[in-house]
């Protein structure tokens, strides 16, 4: 028995930005006013501040373990090894992307990625390490079944949307169910704190696609953009994950969504630890793994019903676009 909805308490909440903890057990098995107060809180908090943290997701935490571990052992593969698998084009956006590789904005990036996207694309292959060693093709299955897992929960998470929209449940399926997506494995290596002021590990930016799924290690530095401007700490919170809406939700949403600036920055002190015992003059290195969903690279985004009309007051904002278009020219742009 799921008990009743109760509506969610606020995760963060500090200079107007509020970013709940949402429950989605009533999706699975909760009653139909359930689930309605569930999509509206997610719709709340998406037009508030574009994020919202999401536990009982369904993807098992032993499971997000599994992939954590693979992503730290091929990181740990000798750089010859992983430039092997480097990434080629913004068109195919797969393979291994080094340190300082990505502009985000005017600074070099501290961080080295992994891309994995749709696999069985003929032109687009994705960039496996299978060919080196048994680890190797465990890695791929791995990945393979966890993008799906994400793919499903894209949907799942979309429908919820969907009915605080006001529209039918299965309204955006046909828009996403080639799962074009793109799984991003992410490393943060260890930094001298001197050097740290002179490169950001992931400068202030917004995603690009629909919404974006994201696990954090327990070590934290991901911050949000609040209304007044400051940077705030979004901690990690176990066995839940952060959900964003990037800009082409917000483009679709007719801008009643948002797509707020984030950054990764040095990792706030775990809580309960003493700042002053930090005597190491490095930061510790920190794992993620963004899951950044898209529309179908054929779909044609136009403002939702209900976004724009004389009953809303609202004209529509945007040009028709198409999402694979829109996405290679976003990604063009900072690689
Ligand atoms: O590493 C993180 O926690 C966030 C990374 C991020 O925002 C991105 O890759 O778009
Ligand atoms: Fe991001």
């Amino acid at each position: 028995m799921v008990p009743p909805y109760s509506p969610p308490q606020q995760a963060v909440e500090k200079n107007d930005l509020y970013i709940p903890l949402i429950d989605f057990s009533p999706f699975w098995s909760g009653t139909p006013s359930d689930k309605h107060s569930l999509a509206l809180s997610m719709i709340d908090a998406l037009k508030a501040s574009g994020f919202f943290y999401l536990k009982s997701h369904g993807i098992p935490p032993s499971e997000v373990s599994r992939v954590f571990d693979a992503s730290a052992h091929f990181f740990a593969r000798p750089q010859t090894q992983k430039l092997e698998l480097g990434w080629t084009t913004p068109q195919s956006n797969r393979g291994y992307v080094a340190v300082g590789r990505e502009h985000l904005a005017s600074q070099m990036d501290l961080k080295e990625t992994m891309e994995i996207g749709r696999e069985g694309v003929v032109e687009h292959p994705n960039h496996w390490p299978d060919h080196f060693d048994d680890e190797g093709k465990v890695f791929k299955e791995l990945m393979l079944s966890f993008f799906d897992r994400c793919k499903n929960l894209h949907v799942q998470i979309l429908s919820a949307i969907a009915l605080g929209m006001n529209l039918p449940t299965s309204f955006f399926d046909q828009f996403i169910d080639h799962g074009d997506n793109n799984l991003r494995l992410l490393h943060y290596p260890p930094v001298r704190k001197d050097l740290f002021h002179q490169s950001v590990p992931t400068d202030e930016h917004s995603d690009y696609g629909s919404i974006t799924l994201l696990f954090q290690d327990r070590h934290g530095g991901l911050q949000v953009r609040s209304p007044t401007g400051t940077f705030v700490d979004v901690i990690p919170i176990a066995d839940s994950i952060v959900v964003n809406a990037g800009d082409l939700l917000a483009r679709w949403s007719n801008d009643t969504i948002r797509s707020t600036h984030h950054r990764v920055i040095e990792p706030p002190k775990p809580v309960g630890e003493d700042p002053s015992t930090d005597a190491s003059d490095t930061y510790p290195s920190r794992h993620s793994i963004a899951y950044f969903c898209n529309p179908n690279r054929n779909a044609r985004i136009e403002a939702l019903p209900g976004t724009f009309d004389e009953h809303v007051h609202r004209d529509k904002k945007y040009e028709d676009v198409t999402a694979g278009e829109y996405l290679v020219q976003k990604l063009a742009a900072t690689i």
